[in-house]
């Protein structure tokens, strides 16, 4: 069943609806989780459908690239220095580089259950290239709109090379999910942006995970980049299902990370607001999380006042260098907006905001490639050698 968030009201499995005929607000799927012991999952393939009892679709239609079972690294060196126990959860090594493939596994079964044939989103980058693999996978036709000249390179190769039809507005991508969804309201196709709740059904699994992962124990807290902030909402529903199942005991306190230019959210939890106050023109070089409305801020507000947690800030330079001393430091790569939950760490560590010997989870949301340019631009250029070893040896010499 589905149900609004703010005025309860109900509404069945198979109507295609976004938001709420009474009230205007936004959705989400109830999932009944009594009476799965938590043994169902032992012995099972580490990927989203391990958790299939807790997914609202029809599994046997599983549109599947194998997402979701992705690393849990101890960061020992970052940890020591921030004096915290802390693990960082890759998702950049779901298929398609980014954790927008769990959703979209669940997003596309759905489509497949309802029998539409074309689904579409509006995108900053990842969830398009995303729905356009899980698209392919699905055999159905797909439309994506993107803010024009705002997509890390990356992204828009895979959106392009998957098949799906590209569109490029100019706008920024508020207007353009303003845009699809219209096309979707229409009838036109199928929206899969996180204002669907059942995309959110596959990322609440990063949830599942990390306890898992845990050993059935909660973080103290979860912190991870927040833009149209329907991941936070995930997690944390996922969190809460596995804590009514009563698989665990304590749960984390969740902690968004926004960029300081485009930061709604993390603007009204400073300000003590329930009100989330959208910003006209979003702007940071974390262009996944280039967002000024949010569509699920409620969601992720109530995730933060539950859970007992925070938002914070962080500027374009503190971004660039968590990204670089992430990949430096513990060897993971990632790109801007998922280095944002590193920056974030540091500066709740440096403000104490994280109490010293805090297990604190933070998930890195994209791969590095995602955004080729961002990471050369960081570098210095190759040097350039004769293919003599001699002056090889002479510049190693000197590092
Ligand atoms: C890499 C990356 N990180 C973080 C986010 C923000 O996630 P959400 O929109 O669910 O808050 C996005 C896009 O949404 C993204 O692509
Ligand atoms: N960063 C996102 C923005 C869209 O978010 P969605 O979760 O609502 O699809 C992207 O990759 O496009």
């Amino acid at each position: 069943m589905i149900r609004c968030i703010s005025c309860g009201e109900e509404y069945d499995d198979d109507e295609i609806i976004y938001t709420c005929k009474k009230c205007g607000s936004i959705l989400e799927v109830e999932v009944d989780v009594e009476n799965i012991p938590r043994k169902t999952f032992d012995c099972r393939r580490d990927n989203i459908w391990k958790y299939k009892e807790f997914l609202p679709v029809n599994a046997e239609n599983r549109v599947s690239l194998d997402e979701g079972g992705t690393p849990f690294c101890k960061c020992d060196k970052i940890g020591k220095e921030l004096g915290i126990d802390l693990y960082v959860k890759v998702e950049g090594s779901n298929p398609t580089g980014s954790f927008k493939d769990r959703g979209m596994s669940v997003g596309t079964t759905k489509a497949v259950d309802l029998g539409v044939d074309m689904v579409g989103c509006a995108s900053t980058g990842n969830t398009s290239a995303s729905l356009s693999a899980y698209a392919a996978r699905a055999g159905l036709k797909c439309a994506v709109v993107l803010p024009s000249g705002k997509v890390a390179l990356g992204k828009l190769a895979q959106a392009m090379f998957h098949g799906a039809k590209v569109f490029s507005i100019d706008g920024n991508f508020d207007d353009a999910l303003e845009t699809i969804t219209e096309l979707a309201l229409e009838g036109e196709l199928y929206l899969l942006n996180s204002i669907n709740p059942y995309r959110l059904e596959g990322q609440k699994t990063i949830g599942f995970e990390l306890v898992q992962d845990l050993g059935w124990e909660s973080p103290d807290r979860v912190i991870l980049p927040v833009g149209n902030a329907g991941n936070i909402s995930a997690i944390w529903k996922g969190i809460c299902e596995f804590k009514e199942a009563g698989y665990m005991k304590d749960v984390p306190r969740m902690t968004g990370i926004q960029a300081e230019n485009s930061a709604p959210i993390a603007n009204a939890v400073k300000s003590g607001s329930d009100e989330v106050i959208p910003v006209e023109n979003p702007d940071t070089i974390a262009t996944a999380i280039r967002i000024g409305a949010p569509v699920s801020s409620i969601k992720a507000m109530r995730a933060i006042k539950e859970s007992d947690g925070t938002a914070e800030t962080v500027s374009d330079d503190e971004i660039l260098d968590a990204q670089m001393y992430l990949a430096r430091t513990e060897g993971i790569g990632v790109e801007p907006a998922s280095a944002a939950s590193i920056a974030g760490l540091k500066k709740l560590v440096e403000n104490g905001e994280i109490d010293q010997g805090e297990r604190v989870v933070c998930i890195v949301t994209g791969h590095v490639l995602k955004d080729p340019n961002v990471a050369i631009d960081a570098c210095e250029e190759p040097t350039s050698v004769s293919s003599d070893p001699a002056d090889i040896r002479n510049v190693l010499r000197t590092i």
